[in-house]
């Protein structure tokens, strides 16, 4: 088995190192081979998304992916900006099928920005479309308008677009996550207004009757973005778009404590997935040593065991996760009064030493 480690830009190279340390304490039997991708990639060869690089993902089982961008790369051309490297790895690598489960751990339940009775207990799962919609419809592009409120003026368009197909096939993987969980499916749509989401919502309801035992309903994304933060516990499965999944996972975050606690798994077809924290590089605490870790490690145990069939070091790394929490270590992000206060290293020392001390235990 061989993993694909791309550590990208900014705290990803920190937070991709811990959670590189948590995988060797587990002494499993697979090959980490690791490669520049993102703004580091453009540096050494160029592009965001060199041939190599992709060579080594698509030939890995599973690849562990930090995040990519820099400030400084926002007037390179878009073919060569560091983002371009996950959206060109969703695209070549079929990764249709983003997973971002937003649990707040029981000892975060006071670091939520929600008051501690809406979070305690949450356990939602987003399910995202990820190479489809808005991010990859075409045409897109500048040019002079040709008609509108300013004809002859410069404008920009995006597509937002889905076919029958896609939506479908994200439509049977979330009723087949509910169906594991507590059978319930929100489809998070704006078929009030936008044609692609009417389609949506039709195929989303068609495929729910091969469901009868999961209750689906709809809601508007205006809507679902308020009644994340007033009642976020009525959620169980979300399954939404590529943008809609986008903004409302990381407004799900803050339920959890930060963004820094939600992981990610983006699935295709096969068995394949790529696994990345659901933030970004955070340029503005990179180099400090003081991002959290714990989303990356956290996607780690997701790869373990969607991809690598290794269900018991999943569970080893959770519950390190949760072990480290209880003992009251907490980076920035997520720390209040009463608890200690550690850094990216800390942190990562501190699940391997969890780890490490009940594997001793036995
Ligand atoms: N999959 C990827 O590689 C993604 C890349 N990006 C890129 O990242 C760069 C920064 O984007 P932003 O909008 O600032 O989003 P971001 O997610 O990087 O940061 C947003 C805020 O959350 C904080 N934060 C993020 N991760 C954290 C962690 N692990 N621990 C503590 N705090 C954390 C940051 O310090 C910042 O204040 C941009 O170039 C953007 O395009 C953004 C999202 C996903
Ligand atoms: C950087 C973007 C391509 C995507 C993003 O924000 C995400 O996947 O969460
Ligand atoms: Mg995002």
């Amino acid at each position: 088995m061989k993993i694909a480690v791309l550590p990208g830009d900014g705290i990803g190279t920190e937070i991709v190192a811990e959670a590189v340390k948590v995988l060797k304490v587990l002494d499993l039997k697979f090959e980490m081979e690791t490669a520049p991708v993102g703004g580091a990639a453009y540096e050494a060869h160029g592009h965001p998304l060199p041939e190599s690089t992709l060579k080594l993902a698509k030939a890995a089982d599973a690849i562990l992916f930090g995040a990519v961008g820099d400030w400084k790369y926002d007037k390179l051309e878009r073919a060569l900006r560091p983002e371009q490297a996950i959206l060109g790895l969703r695209k070549h690598l079929g990764l249709f099928a983003n997973f971002r489960p937003a649990i707040c751990y029981e000892q975060l339940t006071h670091a939520s920005s929600l008051k501690p009775e809406l979070v305690a207990g949450l356990d939602i799962l987003i399910i995202r479309e990820l190479t489809g919609d808005i991010y990859f419809g075409q045409p897109r592009g500048r040019r002079t308008a040709p008609d509108g409120h300013f004809p002859g003026t410069e404008e920009a368009f995006d597509t937002m677009r889905y076919t029958r197909p896609e939506i479908e096939r994200i439509a049977h993987v979330a009723f087949q996550a509910a169906r594991k969980r507590s059978k319930r499916v929100t489809s998070v749509d704006k078929a009030n207004v936008l044609e692609t989401f009417q389609l949506w919502k039709d195929v989303v309801t068609e495929i729910g009757r091969q469901y009868p035992d999961v209750a689906l309903d709809h809601m508007y994304v205006d809507n679902a973005a308020m009644q994340l933060v007033k009642a976020p516990k009525k959620f169980d499965v979300v399954v939404t778009g590529n943008m809609f999944g986008d903004i409302l996972s990381d407004e799900a975050a803050m339920l959890t404590g930060s963004i820094g606690m939600l992981p990610s798994a983006s699935l295709n077809a096969g068995n394949q997935g790529l696994y990345e924290p659901s933030h970004g590089s955070a340029p503005d605490i990179a180099g400090k040593g003081i991002a959290n870790p714990l989303a990356t490690i956290l996607s780690a145990a997701m790869m373990l065991r969607f991809s690598l069939n290794q269900p018991e070091a999943a569970d080893r790394i959770e519950s390190a996760v949760k072990h480290v929490l209880a003992s009251g270590l907490r980076t920035a992000d997520i720390h209040s009064d009463g608890t200690t206060r550690v850094g990216t290293r800390e942190m990562g020392d501190a699940v391997v030493a969890a780890i490490t001390k009940k594997t001793t235990k036995g």
